[in-house]
């Protein structure tokens, strides 16, 4: 007989020592079994019942995870700005499309899901869209298009987009959906080529810029080489822009750049056009093109940017000054052309600018030359190669009143070099701070022993007035030397104006103020010498040298001479005429009522010994200081 363990054990609690069953007991103890049971089983249906719940929480929570999660998907999608669609892999029906495919397709998504292409587009569309749809279906391939012109879509054929699709199998690895995006690149492509423009141009003119001119240049140069052609490389230069600039300001000196730019441009024809810089362009003229063509173009170009140009209710002139380099004669790589191209335009400027000039060999030794004075002229001052020459001023009647100082340098090899060659080469390398402040210490000291309180006059470069500090080393100078101020005279050019018009303007009334003249030199040459005179109370006007070397040439000097010392007189400003050799310029000078003269007929510029007698030194007295 098989018993339950259980109740085997339970008979036997209940079995006494004779054996004997107490009944009551066997039923207490199976009882208290049936209970414990009953409890197990309410424990065990509880904690199912608990489980259960927990499943169905966790499937609940699972769901809604997974519709959260399709939601944030679908917001995604719904809201990336790019066209997001989705089609039937079988038949290309749209199945998704979110709102910037919406935009794209220029129509609402009901308008197109569960709709084939052919459905929706113009047939020639459809045809496209489904070919495009296979190839991705058969190959299995993901399809990429960049950049391509808008095929479809109601934003019109401007927009350029970037396109993709791709296939999507279902679980057996059959085709189930092609996805699509769409993302408009227009405004990035054109930011992208705005960019390289910007690069590769001139803010102002919208010319090709230097670095756009240097590339085409090496590729022309390739080409020349591979095709043996030649080309010609023209420097181009404004003439006076800078003072147009600065007597009427940066907006009107662009206003003016950018039309002499325009008129460049349209005047090359065709022929590629940069601004380098400044007022400097260059053009590079096409293959083969004859020295003739080449000339009759630049003339072109020089009479077309000489003509006035009115920019702004101003009217303004500038002119044009181009040097021509050829390649290959004048040299086969960039760096040769483009400083022979400068050469020339360095002659044409120098010859009186407004000239077009073809590089020549020996402009090559000039510009040599050039750099080599550059040289020396650093080595001048302190190997003490300067002298100051002293030239007699006096009033027309011959009574001497004065001297200007005059600079001068004795090169060891190569004798007296003029200086309107060194000066501005001491101008462009800034030593004529330092030279000029030493011409002013020479002069002040000679004058400072005079007996006679002679004026002396000191020509002061617009470079002194930009650099260095002028005012205090004159300062120092009159200290130094015991020169009383109103003995020194300053002669400056318009030039000192043209720039930073206040500050040399603030700086010529401090030096006035010290008990120093102003005196207005070269007056009549420049650009605007009558509207300095309004602007600053000048102690003297210098009516230049060339008008009064042609008094007896041309008449019409004889009328400027007339009328700059009538607008002179009206002003109470007195004249000193320069240049006068002759007794006739005298004469004429005096019969005008000019004050003063300076000329080979008073005196020729030369070491003060020659003058000691007019200063009122003797000989001896010299010899013994
Ligand atoms: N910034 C400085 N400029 C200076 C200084 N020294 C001279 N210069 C300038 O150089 C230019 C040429 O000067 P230079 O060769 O000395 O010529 C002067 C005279 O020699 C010349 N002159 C005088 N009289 C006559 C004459 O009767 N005939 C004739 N053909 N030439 C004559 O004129 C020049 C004087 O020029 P200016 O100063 O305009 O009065 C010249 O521009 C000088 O200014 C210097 O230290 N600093």
């Amino acid at each position: 007989m098989t018993m339950h363990r259980l109740l085997a054990r339970q008979i036997r609690q209940s079995t006494d020592e004779s054996g004997q069953v107490d009944l009551t007991k066997l039923c207490e103890l199976v009882g208290a079994a049936y209970e414990e049971g009953d409890r197990d089983r309410r424990r065990t249906d509880r904690a199912m019942k608990l489980m259960i719940e927990e499943l169905e929480q966790t499937h609940k929570r699972a769901e809604q995870d997974l519709l959260r999660a399709r939601e944030f998907l679908d917001s995604i999608i719904e809201s990336i700005p790019i066209a997001v669609f989705a089609k039937d892999a079988k038949d290309s029906r749209y199945v998704l499309l979110n709102r910037a495919g919406e935009e794209y397709y220029g129509m609402p998504r009901e308008a197109m899901l569960g709709k084939t292409p052919q459905q929706i587009f113009p047939d020639h569309i459809a045809r496209v869209v489904n070919e495009q749809d296979r190839r991705v279906v058969d190959s299995g391939a993901p399809m990429f298009l960049e950049g391509h012109l808008l095929e479809v879509g109601v934003k019109g054929r401007d927009r350029l987009v970037n396109s993709r699709k791709l296939l999507v199998r279902d679980g057996s690895g059959a085709p189930q959906y092609l996805v699509g995006v769409i993302e408009d690149v227009t405004e990035r492509i054109t930011n992208e080529a705005r960019i390289s423009h910007l690069a590769h141009h001139d803010a102002l003119t919208d010319l090709p810029n230097r670095s756009a001119f240097n590339a085409v240049l090496g590729e022309r140069l390739e080409r020349a080489q591979e095709a043996a052609t030649s080309f010609a490389v023209l420097s181009l230069d404004l003439d006076r822009f800078k003072e147009v600039n600065d007597v009427f300001g940066h907006p009107v000196g662009d206003l003016l750049m950018r039309a002499a730019a325009d008129r460049l441009a349209e005047e090359a024809d065709g022929a590629f056009v940069a601004r380098i810089g400044g007022d400097e362009f260059m053009i590079l003229m096409p293959d083969d093109i004859s020295r003739d063509d080449v000339l009759a173009l630049a003339e072109r170009l020089v009479e077309t940017i000489g003509q006035e140009l009115e920019v702004d209710d101003y009217l303004s002139h500038v002119g044009l000054s181009v040097g021509i380099a050829f390649y290959p004669d004048d040299g086969v790589n960039a760096a040769t052309l483009l400083a022979n191209a400068d050469s020339a335009l360095y002659r044409a400027k120098r010859e009186g600018r407004g000239r077009v000039r073809f590089f020549e060999s020996e402009m090559d030794q000039e510009l040599r030359d050039r750099r080599l004075l550059q040289h020396d002229l650093r080595l001048a001052l302190e190997q003490n190669q300067f002298l100051v020459y002293f030239q007699p001023q006096a009033r027309v009647d011959g009574e001497v009143i004065g001297f200007e100082a005059l600079l001068r340098w004795n090169h060891p090899t190569r004798g007296f070099v003029p200086p309107d060659q060194f000066i501005p080469l001491a101008e462009e390398n800034g030593l004529i701070v330092q030279i000029g402040e030493w011409v002013l210490r020479e002069a002040c000291r000679e004058a400072a022993s005079w007996p006679r309180p002679l004026q002396v006059a000191v020509n002061l470069s617009p470079i002194q007035f930009q650099a260095g500090d002028l005012e205090r080393s004159i300062h120092q100078i009159l200290l130094e030397t015991g020169l009383t101020p109103t003995r020194l005279e300053v002669e400056i050019t318009e030039g000192v104006l043209i720039g930073d018009f206040t500050r040399a303007l603030n700086l010529l009334r401090r030096l006035k103020a010290l008990g120093i003249r102003i005196a207005m030199d070269d007056f009549g040459t420049g650009y605007s010498s009558l509207s300095y005179l309004q602007s600053f109370p000048f102690d003297k006007i210098k009516i230049d040298r060339s008008f009064i070397s042609n008094l007896e040439a041309t008449p019409q000097s004889a009328e400027i001479v007339r009328a700059v010392l009538s607008l002179a007189h009206a002003l109470r400003i007195p004249v000193i005429a320069e240049g006068v050799e002759t007794e006739a310029q005298r004469a004429f000078l005096a019969r005008e009522a000019c004050e003063e003269m300076q000329g080979y007929l008073v005196g020729r510029p030369a070491m003060i010994e020659r003058y000691l007698d007019l200063v009122g030194v003797t000989v001896e007295r010299r010899l013994y200081a």
